[in-house]
């Protein structure tokens, strides 16, 4: 099955009366359970094609089905909804709210996301368990390393089992062995829970952990090259 699929994703922003067109014709298919990485230089379109994808930006031009439901024609209430129980979203600066610990922020998450039994804090503690953190549970993000703190926004974005993980940039802020940790659970959720993992990067380092890497350059698919099929 198709998890993320795109149709001729167009996409310009006006800037006063000069139309830049960011992107120029994109077709996507990433089957369920794989990890995909998009790269591409600095400017390429890559988080306004994440944004698109996501259905936080709605694109100029072009169709996106997630897990088989055209998204592109939800009105935003609906949007809302479809991205609350079906994504869990990880960036690059965490966003973890300051004030709660690593166990509140993702009470927090699961009470957003319709979650409202007794049950959340054991959920909570389970989650951060799942991502090596069971000892920090009462921690504020403040005194957490940035891996640690990278790990608890994972553990957020997987509250509620989302079908699809998307990143942005999840191991910018990461050392090599923090950021390796953190891609080998993307592998593990990939491998064991079936999530479809989208992931934008520069990172050199972790383009081992893909099933297949979309280059993005100028707008355009630039290539496209399967890991698994062993050519680069
Ligand atoms: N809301 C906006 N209004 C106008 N231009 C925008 C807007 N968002 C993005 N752009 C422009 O679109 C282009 C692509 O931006 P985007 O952030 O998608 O690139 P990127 O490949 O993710 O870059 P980076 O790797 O630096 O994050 C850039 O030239 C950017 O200035």
């Amino acid at each position: 099955m198709v998890a993320i699929a795109a149709q001729n994703i167009q996409m310009s922003f006006m800037s006063g009366t000069t139309e830049t067109k960011v992107l120029k014709g994109i077709d996507l298919a990433i089957p369920s359970g794989q990890i995909r990485l998009m790269m591409g230089p600095s400017g390429s379109g890559k988080t306004t094609l994440l944004s698109i994808l996501a259905g936080i930006l709605t694109p100029t031009a072009g169709q996106v089905q997630l897990l088989g439901q055209e998204i592109t024609t939800l009105s935003r209430k609906e949007l809302t909804g479809f991205r609350r129980d079906h994504i869990g979203f990880i960036f690059q600066s965490f966003n973890l709210f300051p004030a709660l610990t690593a166990l509140e922020n993702i009470e927090l998450a699961l009470q957003l996301k319709g979650y409202k039994g007794p049950g959340n804090k054991e959920q909570a503690f389970d989650l951060l368990k799942q991502v090596g953190l069971g000892d920090r549970a009462n921690n504020l993000p403040a005194d957490l390393s940035g891996g640690q703190k990278q790990r608890v926004a994972i553990a957020r974005a997987l509250a509620g089992e989302p079908e699809l993980i998307m990143a942005d940039e999840p191991t910018a802020a990461l050392d090599s062995a923090t950021g390796h940790d953190v891609i080998e659970l993307m592998q593990y959720l990939a491998k064991n829970k079936g999530c479809t993992v989208l992931i934008i990067t520069h990172d050199p380092r972790i383009t081992d952990a893909a099933d297949e890497i979309t280059y993005l350059e100028d707008g355009i698919l630039a290539k496209q090259s399967s890991l698994v099929s062993g050519f680069h």
